[in-house]
């Protein structure tokens, strides 16, 4: 049988995309076991399907790499050297990695074995981990044909971002009632990235009073953010992260106010809802989600609100220009011709796979 490892983790951003490949892979007929950190969100992510997963140690890397600046060199060392003996145990044919820094010694170790290794860029530019991991891969997918002029032209491929099937099949009624809530008033949907955003939920929570007079809000609002106060509130539910509902709470958004993150922005786009973004500010990231969002902008897909812009007057008039103007943001949408990332992925995971064999 041939088997793959995928590796991917840190954030969802990191998963996401792994899990979306996984039923094609089990379709073409390959035993799959998932590389990832001992105790990074990934292991729930996957294990929860039933997919074997192999914790390694890891530790964080730096906005600017340099040999030195491992923060924890010793455990990226011993997650180099676990992710060697878990190659030369489990006998991939083939390795796909999604990106994280726990991906570095996975990738690296690959390398030292002669496995051949796909990984995958979802922003504009490469993050650090995989602009480590570019010299060791053998074929590097882009998600933006911009990423293409800043990688190597053997390498690179432009295939997009594979998107989970499941999220095409969402039920509207389904979504209403998970949340209690009422076919009578449209929905907005809040998703402030796979962690939650801090200053999203502020912006938001701020003029909830004035959305819920037209609208129902569904808040995705990250890991330890609930805010307490307001549990309970009518027309208003928070979660901290959703798994499967997700299509449901998608199927019932009439608009969507996100942060930028490659993958939930070409959910957005495939799923054709119209939305607003709010990208993460340049002062905390390589500033990859402004790009993603001016990108989106230029071809009329959304609305974006640069964080340092963002206030109740701004986020409100966003509101309701989005809303107000919905169709002509869902029929530019459906003018993109997106590809599917899953089987251009899949086509090239074969054809390495073959190689090796
Ligand atoms: C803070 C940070 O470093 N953000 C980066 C991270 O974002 P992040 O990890 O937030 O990644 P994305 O926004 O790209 O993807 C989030 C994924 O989580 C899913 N989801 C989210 C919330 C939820 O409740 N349930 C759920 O399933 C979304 O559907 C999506 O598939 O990786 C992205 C892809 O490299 C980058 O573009 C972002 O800049």
């Amino acid at each position: 049988m041939k088997r793959i490892i995928l590796t991917g983790g840190g954030t969802a951003g990191h998963v996401t995309p792994n899990i979306a490949l996984i039923p094609a892979l089990k379709s073409a007929g390959y035993d799959i076991q998932y590389i990832g950190s001992y105790d990074g969100m990934e292991r729930k992510l996957i294990e929860d399907l039933n997919i074997p997963y192999h914790g390694i140690s890891s530790g964080k890397l730096r906005r600017y790499f340099d040999v030195k600046n491992f923060s924890d060199p010793f455990k990226v060392v011993k997650g180099y050297f676990e992710a060697k003996n878990l190659i030369k145990e489990l006998k991939p044919d083939v390795i796909f990695s999604k990106g994280g820094f726990v991906t570095v010694p996975v990738v690296l170790a690959a390398k030292k074995r002669k496995v051949p290794t796909i990984i995958h860029e979802s922003d504009m530019t490469p993050g650090l981990a995989n602009r480590i991991c570019i010299p060791s891969a053998t074929k590097v997918c882009a998600n933006f044909p911009e990423t293409l002029n800043n990688l190597p032209e053997g390498k690179a491929v432009l295939t997009g971002s594979p998107i989970r099937k499941e999220l095409f099949s969402g039920n509207k009624l389904k979504g209403l009632d998970f949340c209690g809530f009422s076919q009578n008033k449209p929905t907005i949907l809040i998703v402030g990235g796979s962690l939650g955003s801090a200053v999203v939920n502020e912006a938001v929570r701020k003029i909830l009073d004035t959305l819920l007079k037209q609208f129902q809000v569904i808040h995705l609002c990250g890991k330890g953010k609930v805010d307490e106060s307001l549990v309970g509130k009518k027309g208003y539910v928070q979660y901290e992260y959703i798994k499967q509902e997700l299509s449901d709470l998608l199927a019932c958004a009439d608009i969507v106010i996100s942060r930028a993150g490659a993958n939930a922005i070409c959910e957005l786009l495939a799923l054709k809802k119209p939305n607003i973004l709010i990208p993460l500010s340049a002062a905390q990231s390589r500033g990859d989600q402004i790009l993603n969002a001016a990108s989106f902008k230029k071809q009329g897909f959304s609305y974006v609100l640069p964080e340092e812009e963002l206030t109740e007057d701004t986020l409100l008039k966003a509101v309701n220009e989005v809303y107000e103007n919905r169709t002509s943001y869902t029929s530019k949408m459906s003018e993109s011709n997106l590809n599917d990332a899953v089987a251009s992925i899949v086509t090239l995971i074969e054809s390495l796979a073959k190689g090796k064999r």
